[in-house]
């Protein structure tokens, strides 16, 4: 329970708005789910909120005008730097060069509808969300990038709700939206149900009878919320 004097030294402090705080507060007291637990849902952010894909391939044409490259609708598999690799063996460095640059992650478009739901959801009773996504081991840009791009586009205070980690497996949560196939680790019974978030890489997929899509932020995900509210 957060303590009357531990609420005046937060907002004493600046380290937490009135909404955050009475947020914190009403956790304690109220349920949504019949295990007495609030929703967590988790999102990841490239392929789902920023237009990883698209940017990526606006960049690597600028940048390699002269070389092959691969449309979206033939983009098969999560990597891109594999498709690349197949495609000439030279390529799979050139695409890398694409991500590993500055402004690369900052400067990604929002997809459609993914900021507008993710504020939506930030707002429903008894329901937390975090932005769950995996920095590129080469760190001089990407994860500085990636807290700069939820400030520009969800604002100051959704930073609070940013996770960065190369493992979603030991994150907890009762839903984690991803474009990525298998997201696998060290926790071989993740917490979370994985939806599939549809996107040019995964959409040829047949994806097993247990594994849930979304086919983009117009589909209906208020209703895969709900369903695991129940
Ligand atoms: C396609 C592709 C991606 N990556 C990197 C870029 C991102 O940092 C992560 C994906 O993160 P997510 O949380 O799973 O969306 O992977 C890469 O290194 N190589 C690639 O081909
Ligand atoms: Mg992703």
């Amino acid at each position: 329970m957060v303590s009357l004097f531990g609420t005046a030294r937060l907002l004493g402090r600046g380290k937490t708005s009135l909404r955050d705080l009475l947020k914190r507060i009403c956790t304690n007291m109220s349920s949504s789910t019949p295990s007495g637990k609030r929703l967590r849902v988790l999102v990841d952010m490239d392929g789902v909120l920023a237009d990883f894909e698209g940017g990526f391939l606006k960049k690597y044409r600028a940048r390699y005008p002269d070389d092959p490259h691969i449309a979206l609708d033939d983009r098969r598999g999560f990597w891109v730097s594999s498709q690349y690799g197949q495609l000439r063996s030279d390529l799979c460095e050139k695409a890398i060069s694409i991500w590993e640059s500055k402004n690369f992650f900052v400067e990604l478009e929002p997809l459609p509808g993914g900021v507008e739901a993710v504020k939506e959801m930030a707002k429903m009773d008894d329901t937390d969300v975090f932005i769950c996504t995996s920095p590129i081991k080469h760190y001089r840009h990407c994860p500085y990038e990636k807290y700069a791009w939820v400030e520009r586009h969800l604002g100051h205070d959704f930073l609070e709700q940013v996770i960065l980690t190369r493992d979603k497996t030991v994150i907890t949560g009762d839903i984690l939206i991803d474009d990525k196939p298998d997201i696998l680790g060290v926790e071989p019974k993740p917490t979370w149900e994985h939806v599939l978030f549809t996107a040019c890489h995964n959409k040829h997929l047949s994806v097993g009878p247990s594994q849930r899509r979304l086919l983009s932020w117009e589909d209906d995900w208020r209703a895969v919320l709900d369903t695991k509210r129940q």
